[in-house]
């Protein structure tokens, strides 16, 4: 995996329109949006603006009908489903709001998942498995989760706790790019200053960029730039005044 621009932004998104399959109009419709190499992104807008979606664009989950979204200056409609699969799991660590544990593994084995998705990624964590494991356990120590969760099933965590260990999974084998949606939604105000200053830590230690989406803009002052999703999408502008 070793075929991407590291001189490239981490992400670059030029002249990209998307529509969901069936719908009537476009939902982003973006001139231009770079993220550069380490760079903490804060994106907002309303309910329905189009931020899920621009993720998933910005990972490659959905192809861009026209223009060009690229990782690390690889067009994401270059790539076959496989290589994007590989691309994606190799550079990109995410956090979702729906934090999609696997609910049977361990705390450590959920943490320690992309290592076995992708050798870029173990190889980053850590030069054999007791490192890469190493690391899993010091990230969850940074997130506050002690020795005494690490063989728990994730099922058996609260949600606040499910969040922690998606947020070391999403850090772990330092990824160019970490993506969070709504990362906070399930924490209480102390856990979400402490995840918050854990998880822009472990991001600036990585040297990953952060694409971060959330409606608590408490949180935006903390980030290099902050973005209103519909100052740049113009589809969610059209959709605003078609409501
Ligand atoms: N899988 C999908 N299939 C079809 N339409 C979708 C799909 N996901 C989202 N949409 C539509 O795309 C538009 C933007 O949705 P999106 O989830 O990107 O917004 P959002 O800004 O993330 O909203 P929220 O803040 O509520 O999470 C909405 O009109 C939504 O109905």
């Amino acid at each position: 995996m070793g075929q991407v621009n590291a001189a490239s932004p981490v992400l670059a998104l030029a002249q990209v329109r998307f529509r969901w399959p069936g719908a009537a109009r476009d939902v982003i419709d973006i001139d231009e949006l770079t993220l550069a190499a380490g760079q903490t992104l804060f994106l907002r807008g309303p309910s329905g603006c189009g931020k899920s979606t621009l993720l998933s664009l910005a990972a490659g989950v959905q192809l861009a009908g026209s223009g060009t979204a690229s990782l690390l200056g690889r067009s994401w409609s270059g790539l076959s489903a496989s290589a994007r699969d590989r691309q994606r799991a190799a550079h990109i660590g995410y956090i979702f709001q729906q934090f999609n544990l696997l609910p049977y593994l361990s705390v450590l084995d959920n943490v320690l998942l992309p290592c076995r998705l992708s050798a870029p990624r173990a190889a980053r964590a850590g030069a054999n498995p007791a490192a890469q494991r190493a690391r899993a356990e010091q990230l969850l120590g940074q997130l506050g989760l002690g020795e005494v969760f690490w063989s728990r099933r994730a099922v058996q965590l609260s949600v606040g706790q499910q969040q922690r260990v998606a947020a070391a999974r999403a850090l772990i084998g330092a990824p160019e790019l970490v993506i969070a949606d709504e990362p906070t939604s399930a924490l209480d105000e102390t856990l979400r200053e402490s995840f918050m200053a854990v998880l822009l830590q472990a991001c600036a230690d990585a040297g990953s960029a952060l694409l971060f989406v959330s409606h608590d803009t408490r949180l935006a002052a903390a980030f290099d730039r902050q973005l209103d999703l519909p100052s740049i999408n113009r589809a969610a502008a059209d959709s605003e005044v078609a409501a």
